[in-house]
């Protein structure tokens, strides 16, 4: 199992991320199994509908967010749709969250015939981890391709 901590600092908000909409964190799905996500006492944290709202995800005390991510989405052949959100910092104080990415070893075949469907009614290939994850990261970072970094 892998496991990632994502310790996120979103500053105070300034009159031009009002005025241009600009996110914190774009929208986005999240490319593992799970997240298990703490923020703080802010809010800003937004989830898409399936009928393409926005809903506040607002913090509850003593609660965590849990993600369905694009792992699990086709893992389980689309029962489990990973969840779009982003983040948008409204507040004049600094938000605080922290994510924990959660997904089998890298060299793990996820295969939805795993969980019992029919092999004929399985909608995505077998794969295995880290492929998926290392094509998330090439088209996520495609950018900055070539800026030797
Ligand atoms: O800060 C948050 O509430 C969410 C962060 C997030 O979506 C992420 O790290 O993938
Ligand atoms: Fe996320």
């Amino acid at each position: 199992m892998n496991t990632i901590l994502a310790p996120v600092f979103y500053p105070p908000a300034q009159a031009i991320d009002h005025a241009q909409e600009r996110f914190g964190v774009a929208p986005h799905t999240d490319f593992r199994v799970l997240t298990l996500l703490s923020q703080d006492s802010s809010g800003g944290l937004q989830v898409r509908t399936r009928s393409g709202d926005w809903i506040e995800a607002p913090p509850i005390e003593g609660t965590l967010v849990c993600n369905n991510g694009d792992l699990l989405q086709r893992w389980s052949n689309d029962r489990f749709l990973s969840t779009v959100h982003r983040v948008i910092n409204r507040t004049q104080n600094a938000r605080y969250s922290i994510s924990v990415f959660f997904d089998p070893a890298s060299q793990t075949m996820l295969d939805p015939a795993d969980l019992g469907v029919a092999q004929s009614d399985c909608k995505h290939a077998p794969i295995s981890v880290g492929k998926h994850i290392a094509s998330r990261n090439a088209k996520a970072f495609a950018h900055l391709k070539g800026k030797g970094t």
